[in-house]
């Protein structure tokens, strides 16, 4: 049976200014079929950057379910992003974790990569975790640092490709969502007690993350725009999970794995590659790891 059967409300032969979005109706129907196949109730999600899905194998008591089993879903096209939703346990917290999330360059409209983040908000979801992998224009950070995320820079939103554009329902939120506050200062103070405490101190950095579209990284001049205009690192993903998640009420929490320092020389020969990223990541998975199960922890006790 299509998904869409019984339902009305959505018109698809005609182009509007909903086209590239889903009802309130349509989210509650990917909830019914999710909570059909899961007993999970997560009220934290966390979101899987490049080559940090292993961040989803600290879940214990797991339902996985593929984002090609998902109604409306899109779908992971990037090496490195499985592509599917884990629900369980960690550190006694009922969460869901992307394992896998979706980026403008692969061709999803700005509207269709936070799809998820009101998926889990309608779950019961409160708080976000948003990984990403990024490389650095800060001349102070090195390969292999962890950035917590204390604002954005969202270069495609500024220039009009923003996840909320399109008629606002305020089931969601307001019409003009504020983002000064965006990413959580608590869960911030919170992530970086933690980090210091595992004995983080060097590696760790607060930074803005400047989201450009990719998918090609940056030129020689791009990377020092991205510096002038005030970015610690780049990349190509968060910014429209974090508006949304923030549009909705959700508590936000950014950590940047920096995998790469971005080129801002013209004598340079050398250029980055997705393999790089990944292998960094892997590099320092067991740390974002520690990072984010002892954060997740200390959220559970706090609730
Ligand atoms: O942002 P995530 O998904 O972590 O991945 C980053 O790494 C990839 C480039 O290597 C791009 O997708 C960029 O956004
Ligand atoms: N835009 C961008 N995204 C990245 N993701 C990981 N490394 C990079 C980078 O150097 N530039």
């Amino acid at each position: 049976m299509d998904a869409l059967d019984g339902m009305s409300s959505r018109k698809t032969t005609r182009p509007t200014c909903e086209q590239f979005r889903h009802s309130f109706e349509e989210y509650d129907h990917i909830v019914n079929v999710l909570r059909a196949s899961t007993g999970h109730r997560p009220s934290l999600a966390i979101i899987c950057g490049s080559g940090l899905g292993g961040l989803a194998d600290l879940l214990t008591d797991t339902d996985s379910i593929e984002y090609d089993d998902i109604p409306f879903f899109p779908i992971s096209t990037v090496h490195g992003h499985v592509g599917r939703l884990v629900f369980g346990m960690l550190n006694e917290v009922s969460v869901v974790c992307m394992q896998g999330r979706f980026h403008f360059y692969e061709g999803w409209a700005m509207q269709n990569i936070a799809i998820p983040v009101r998926v889990f908000k309608l779950l019961g979801v409160q708080t976000i975790i948003v990984t990403n992998a990024s490389g650095a224009v800060n001349p102070d950070y090195k390969v292999g640092d962890i950035m917590l995320i204390k604002d954005h820079i969202n270069l495609p939103g500024m220039i009009g490709a923003n996840p909320l554009m399109g008629l606002n329902d305020a089931r969601w939120g307001p019409r003009f969502p504020a983002l000064s506050l965006a990413y959580d200062r608590q869960l911030l103070q919170l992530a970086r007690k933690v980090a210091l405490g595992i004995g983080f101190g060097e590696d760790l950095r607060e930074g803005v993350y400047m989201m450009v579209s990719g998918p090609t990284f940056e030129t020689v001049a791009e990377a020092r725009a991205g510096r002038i205009l005030g970015a610690d690192c780049m990349g190509m993903s968060t910014a429209p999970e974090v508006i949304v998640a923030k549009h909705c009420g959700m508590r936000v929490l950014g950590i940047s794995l920096i995998t790469n320092i971005i080129i801002q020389q013209y004598d340079r020969d050398d250029e980055p590659n997705h393999q790089e990223v990944l292998m960094i990541g892997q590099q320092r998975a067991a740390n974002m790891q520690l990072l984010v199960a002892e954060v997740v922890k200390q959220i559970g006790h706090q609730a």
